[in-house]
């Protein structure tokens, strides 16, 4: 039996008599990091919300470990760790103390627990040298790396990731692919990222999940031989 992390099955969302997703159904398995493609507007950001219990499906179920995110909303969604749009920090604490702040909330009491988990992830992220540091000194690239830091604070096994590389600079790219690349091999974790950087998308995704207008129009594990880029455009023309 496969080990599906992610099941989103018919799901659909309309608001004011539109549909900004419609009957999207994919699954993502374990270890494995699925690409969300499309166009601006194409609704992946509807999606990402609906997948991280943001804003309810109109129909449809999603399931996370087994557990649904529409019905068992908070089980469900103790599996997750998301950036939807841009992560959030206070700029005058430093990377730290605002991990600090985050690792309160994760049922982790004891002071040493907090400083112990605050480290692991700061060492994943590649911040332990500007830990110190206020958070307003950083570069876009780093604040996406702790934006990344923060949504492991809960130990999640899937990490679902809006946009993550918009902005970015070549070098924060490679910086922020590199990460992304560690957490599934080293630390097994399962990964949703959206994107419209297809080149981006190609070079770290097993899977695709590719909408357009709401709709699903290509899924399936990319073939390393395949040029994304004429896949996408011929789905979008279709
Ligand atoms: N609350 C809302 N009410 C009405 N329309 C909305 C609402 N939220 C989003 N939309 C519309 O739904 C469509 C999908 O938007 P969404 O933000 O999900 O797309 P996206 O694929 O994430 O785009 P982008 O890459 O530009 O961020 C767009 O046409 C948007 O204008």
């Amino acid at each position: 039996m496969k080990n599906n992390v992610l099941v989103c099955r018919n799901v659909s969302k309309r608001i004011k008599g539109k549909y900004l997703v419609k009957d999207v159904s994919f699954e993502v398995e374990k270890g494995v990091i699925c690409g969300l493609l499309g166009s601006n507007g194409a609704g992946k950001t509807t999606l990402i919300r609906m997948l991280t219990g943001l804003i309810r499906p109109t129909k449809g179920e999603i399931l996370i470990e087994n557990q649904s995110v529409v019905n068992q909303r908070e089980l469900a969604l103790e599996h997750v760790g998301a950036i939807v749009e841009s992560p959030i920090f206070f700029p005058y604490m430093t990377g730290r103390d605002n991990l600090r702040n985050l690792a309160r909330l994760h049922h982790m009491d004891s002071k040493s627990a907090v400083n112990e988990k605050v480290q692991e992830v700061l060492r994943i992220a590649g911040l332990e040298e500007r830990a110190d540091e206020k958070v307003r000194t950083y570069s876009l690239g780093m604040k996406q790396r702790l934006g990344i830091a923060q949504s492991l604070l809960g130990d999640p096994d899937l990490l679902i990731l809006d946009e993550p590389a918009n902005g970015l600079d070549p070098m924060g790219m490679r910086e922020l692919r590199g990460l992304i690349l560690t957490l599934k091999k080293k630390y097994g974790k399962t990964i949703l990222i959206s994107s419209h950087l297809l080149d981006e998308i190609q070079k770290v995704s097993d899977q695709i999940v590719m909408i357009r207008e709401g709709e699903l129009v290509w899924k399936g594990m990319l073939d390393h031989d395949q040029d994304l880029e004429t896949l996408f455009i011929e789905m979008m023309e279709k």
